[in-house]
């Protein structure tokens, strides 16, 4: 059965449509939303070699005509080069504005076409089909697009949202167990910025949902999309509550920028490392309390994923060098750095009352 989440954004609102073998079905699915029977699909090697055929079939079936143009996969393709290259691929295959592009793929490229998508023409219409567990309950949703420059992440982009989300859970099946684990880390991100009882969901559910069942799967991205949803219909730009979608990022990001974008660090991974210590730092700063600190450390341990730098080989790198990467953090103000800190499980806020000095501190190691 298919469950659909509707993203309410006046005019440009959306469904996510979210089952096992929504790709199959694609070229029925994208109908309402086409001007004209013609889709433009972006892809990497990975999901064309697994899933191009899938969805080229079934546009076939449905009377609509495919082109395709497969770019490199990982995250150093979410480039200005990438982007100039995707750009003028489109514009050779003539994509209008009356056209439709099809990004199919995990969040990279997602990011990548719908920022393509964004600027093409100054606007085409996307469609995002998310093939990574990470793409399904984030990346897809919400309209954030950009592309990775050598100072930070994401800082070229657009917010762009896609005129529908066709997320298939069984696209879930050949995807390798450290991506799975990274896009598992963003599931976890919404137990811990607002729903506890999400959080006690996923200690039982989470290691099924690791290991292949459909069904957790399906209730885990349903879950997921819901809370974003809701949070990016409340603030689609990020002028207040849709900073907590951030939490852990702050510290992420920079941990990104330090790996170089060469897979050293998955941006889940990151993430999953950035929420730890975002924890921590709450509880050194007295808002939250050690045990649900340790609790979180404890799931992450216990599926998989790290949970310090130096579980992918990032200790050691000073901490001017990672405030320096923060310092390029989109929810800088006034050049004060914003923080998604936590009063507990469930419990995170934003702040603007940390002071570099603390941070530093922390990150350096040195006793509260
Ligand atoms: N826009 C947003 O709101 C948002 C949210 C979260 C993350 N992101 C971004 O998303 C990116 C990470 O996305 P990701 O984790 O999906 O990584 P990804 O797009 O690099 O995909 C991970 C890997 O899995 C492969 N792959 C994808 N689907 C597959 C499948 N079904 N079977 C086999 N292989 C498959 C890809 O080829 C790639 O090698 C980062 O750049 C991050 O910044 C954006
Ligand atoms: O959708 C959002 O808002 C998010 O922050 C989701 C994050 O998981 C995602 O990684 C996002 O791309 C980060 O945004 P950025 O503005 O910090 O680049
Ligand atoms: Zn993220």
């Amino acid at each position: 059965m298919t469950r659909t989440v509707r993203v309410d954004l006046g005019a440009r609102s959306y469904d996510i449509a979210i089952g096992a073998g929504l790709l199959a079905a694609a070229g029925d699915a994208m109908k309402a939303v086409l001007s004209r029977p013609r889709v433009v699909i972006v892809t990497d090697r990975n999901v064309a070699d697994a899933h191009l055929g899938t969805v080229e079939a079934s546009c076939v079936r449905s009377g609509i005509e495919t082109a395709a143009i497969v770019l490199p996969p990982g995250e150093a393709t979410k480039s200005f080069a990438e982007l100039e290259h995707l750009c003028g691929a489109l514009i050779d295959r003539r994509v209008g504005r009356d056209d439709m592009i099809l990004a199919l793929g995990g969040g990279v490229i997602g990011d990548l076409a719908g920022f393509a998508a964004s600027i093409l023409r100054r606007g085409v219409d996307f469609i995002q089909a998310p093939t990574t567990l990470l793409a399904q309950v984030d990346s897809s949703v919400g309209g954030k697009t950009a592309v990775n420059v050598p100072q930070g992440k994401n800082l070229i982009g657009a917010f762009h949202q896609p005129r529908l989300v066709l997320a298939d859970v069984a696209a879930l099946d050949t995807l390798p167990r450290r991506e799975v684990l990274a896009g598992y880390a963003e599931v976890v991100k919404y137990g811990l910025l607002g729903d506890r009882g999400f959080f006690d969901w996923l200690e039982v559910n989470g290691p099924a949902l690791i290991e292949g069942d459909r069904a957790a799967r399906i209730e885990a991205v349903a879950r997921s999309c819901q809370a974003k949803a809701r949070i990016v219909a409340a603030d689609e730009r990020e002028s207040g509550e849709r900073a907590l979608l951030n939490l852990g990022h702050t510290f992420g990001h920079a941990l990104e920028a330090e790996g170089g974008y060469d897979g050293t660090i998955l941006h889940g991974e990151a993430v999953a490392i950035g929420m730890v210590q975002a924890f921590e730092l709450s509880a050194r700063l007295g808002l939250c309390n050690g045990q649900d600190v340790e609790r979180v450390r404890r799931h992450f341990t216990a599926v998989g994923l790290p949970v310090r730098p130096a579980d992918r080989g990032l200790d050691g790198v000073p901490a001017e060098r990672l405030l320096h990467h923060m310092a390029q953090d989109k929810k800088v103000r006034d050049g004060r750095l914003t923080f998604v800190l936590v009063r507990g499980i469930g419990e995170a806020f934003v702040t603007r009352d940390v002071e570099a000095p603390a941070v530093s501190a922390y990150l350096s190691g040195e006793a509260a």
